[in-house]
């Protein structure tokens, strides 16, 4: 319910002793009294611990004060001392310096300040210090940038090559972090490990979602490009062309020519070189291939249309669904196939997966000279490299024919051919990654259900004269294979000459993709590797991609909440009890300003104060009033319980028998 006290949060907040300005709470969560309230925007009048009041107006010379680790910090006159706290023998403590880890751990929590998370309502009674110091002595993260920043001061964190382990949970002694607060972009920002690293053992049990990887080493977004922070350019540069060219060229429906629609697919755009009425060298029928979307799941696929086909045997669509059912990571998956008359003739119509910016062997390796009429894809690079006379890398030729292979192994056991195993088939999808394209065309252009072993024995001798094709760029169809293979000989590796002459020789037993696959041996396990390698660098981006979600659900939540007009007729809501704590936290994160007065507009400092948040770590920070007049100690698990509550309150408004989360 909205309500000005902070009824969850367990804060130390030091009012100021008199005048406006936010007023102070201070609730402990042990006891769950609230000694005060804390209101925003100050006047209000509020009601304070029985005691406190008069207490708090007795040092007059020093305005505010601020508790951390047990140290009481005092500014006299732009001076700053420490002392400890009353009761403590001042010469166990060694003073800390601005940033020394010494202040972090040097005196753990009370058993009594523990349970309540920090300090007691009696502190109140403490001197007042203005936090007016630069961040690195003064801790507020609205304070300008810290004066000094030398190496003797920095942190000595842990190693990094821990970071990215299991964060550990920082609830035995106040760990507040003054690295973190740091905005120079000289100094740490906690974007290393060390925000990971306390020193302490790790502990138990593991919560699973703070095995993150290790976060951007920078220090800075001022010193690195923020790209730094995300995946790599190229990577990334692929994936977004890969889907921009998915969907363009479709949101104005089909190109001029094209049917409307054709079935449930609309927007048919042709892809490819523009081939008129040529017939394919493949299928001996004009073949144009088309994208399309489909009205069914919204998704964009190919379509292969055969023009001027008329089906007299319905059998030949036998095969059709088996090739449906092969879902194989070297084969083009056919979806669906018909025939209709949309495009004023009897047509013939293959419908498989789109793969955006693919090419072909044929236009990456084999092809005489660019194709100026078609589409800005790898052909035009392929072209240049083929100009440039680089013979095709062997390694390359053995990842090809391992994946032909591969696909071959798949489909000859559910018992069909290729039958198209042809340099303009193989679809290159990826870096070195291919996929038989095509397949199932010819099953029904050329239906001969009978002689399924012929058309295997078929596609080995295809897959020999192609690997021919390929490491020697001259080959003519029908030329004997003395002299590829003489060249073969010569620039390649004899396993490789070995398995052309299996391949394309005639014998008496039938040859076997198993065969084949024997005889490459060791090569396999070379195409192991660079797929396994290109995984784990997958894998790797994605690490730390995945905690993205979690970030902006989180800020979801805050925009929800933060500067919300009116909530249960409460103009003030989103400036009272626990949303004041987060309007100060927003503050704290986004808002910051250099000693210029400029905005800081540091990256690795959200990103740092989100994911705490969002591990919710016992860490604490400094949330500093917009006046400067008042100061919240307060732990990231403490805001994210406010954020949760709060929420909470949000989703169950009006809806009293909703249940919490
Ligand atoms: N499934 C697919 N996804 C994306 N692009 C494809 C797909 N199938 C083919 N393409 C593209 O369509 C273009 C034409 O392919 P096609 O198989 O017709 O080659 P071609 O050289 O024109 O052969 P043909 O002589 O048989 O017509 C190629 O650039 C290829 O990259």
């Amino acid at each position: 319910m909205a309500g000005p006290s902070t009824k969850s949060a367990a804060v130390q907040i030091v009012r100021p002793p008199s005048g406006p300005g936010p007023t102070s709470t201070t609730t402990s969560t042990s006891t769950g009294k609230t000694f005060d309230q804390a209101k925003a925007g100050g006047g209000t009048k509020d009601a304070t611990a029985p005691g406190s009041e008069k207490k708090r107006e007795t040092p007059q010379r020093i305005c505010r004060n601020v508790m951390i680790y047990g140290f009481c910090k005092f500014q006299d006159a732009g001076c700053v001392y420490y002392h400890p706290p009353p009761g403590t023998d001042p010469n166990s403590i060694a003073t800390p310096k601005s940033g020394s880890p010494a202040l972090t751990n040097a005196i753990p929590l009370s058993k009594e300040s523990k349970s309540s998370f920090g300090l007691g309502a009696e502190h109140l009674s403490a001197p007042v210090f203005v936090p007016k110091t630069p961040i690195a002595e003064s801790a507020s993260p609205r304070a300008s940038t810290p004066a000094v920043s030398t190496g003797a001061q920095t942190p000595n964190w842990p190693p990094l090559n821990n970071a990215g382990g299991i964060l550990p949970r920082q609830d035995v002694s106040i760990n507040f972090d003054e690295s973190m607060l740091s905005l120079d972009p000289t100094q740490s920002s906690g974007m290393d490990g060390s925000m990971y690293m306390s020193g302490q053992p790790l502990r138990q049990p593991l919560d699973h979602h703070l095995y993150t990887s290790p976060l951007p080493h920078v220090s800075n977004a001022t010193h690195h490009p923020l790209n730094s922070f995300f995946i790599p350019d190229d990577l990334r540069r692929i994936i977004q062309s890969r889907q921009e060219a998915v969907y363009t060229g479709t949101q104005s429906g089909s190109a001029a020519g094209l049917p409307t629609e054709l079935g449930v697919y609309h927007s048919l755009i042709p892809i490819g070189p523009a081939q008129g009425t040529t017939p394919s060298k493949v299928y001996g029928h004009p073949a144009p291939v088309y994208k399309a979307v489909s009205s069914v799941d919204g998704n964009v696929y190919c379509l292969r249309r055969i023009e001027g086909f008329k089906l007299v045997n319905e059998a030949a669509f036998g095969s059709i669904d088996t090739w449906r059912r092969i879902k194989h990571p070297n084969i083009v998956t056919l979806r669906e196939a018909f025939t209709t008359k949309a495009f004023n003739d009897n047509s013939l119509i293959l419908v498989y997966d789109y793969h955006p910016l693919s090419s072909t062997v044929w236009e990456e390796h084999l092809s005489p000279a660019p194709d100026q009429n078609g589409p800005n894809t790898l052909a035009s690079v392929a072209a240049a490299k083929r100009r440039s006379g680089m013979p095709i890398p062997e390694r390359v030729v053995w990842s090809y024919i391992t994946q032909i292979a591969n696909a071959l192994k798949a489909i000859h056991s559910s018992n069909l051919a290729a039958r198209n195993l042809d340099p303009s088939k193989v679809l290159i999808t990826g870096k070195n990654r291919i996929r038989l394209n095509g397949c199932g065309v010819l099953d029904v252009l050329a239906f001969d259900a009978q002689n399924v072993v012929i058309h295997q024995q078929e596609d080995l001798v295809s897959l020999g004269k192609l690997i021919i094709t390929l490491c020697y760029e001259f080959f003519q169809p029908g030329q004997h294979p003395a002299i590829p293979l003489d060249h073969i000989g010569r620039h390649y590796s004899p396993d490789l000459k070995q398995l052309v002459i299996y391949l394309i020789t005639q014998s008496t037993h039938p040859k076997s993709v198993d065969d084949v696959v024997k005889m490459m041996g060791p090569r396999i396990l070379n195409e192991l590797d660079a797929m396994q390698n290109y995984s784990d660098v997958l894998e790797n981006e994605l690490s730390a991609e995945v905690e993205n979600g979690r970030i902006v659900r989180l800020l979801t939540k805050l925009g929800f909440i933060n500067e919300r007009a009116e909530f249960e007729l409460d103009p003030r809501w989103s400036d009272t009890g626990d949303r004041y704590i987060l309007k100060l936290f927003r503050d704290y994160v986004f808002h910051s300003i250099g000693v210029d007065g400029s905005p800081i507009l540091d990256l690795s400092h959200v990103l740092t104060c989100l994911n705490k948040l969002d591990a919710g770590l016992d860490e604490r920070i400094m949330l500093v009033s917009r006046d400067d007049q008042s100061c919240l100690v307060v732990s990231y698990r403490e805001i994210k319980h406010c954020i949760e509550a709060t929420f909470n309150e949000l989703r169950n408004s009006g809806n009293p028998h909703r249940g919490h989360r």
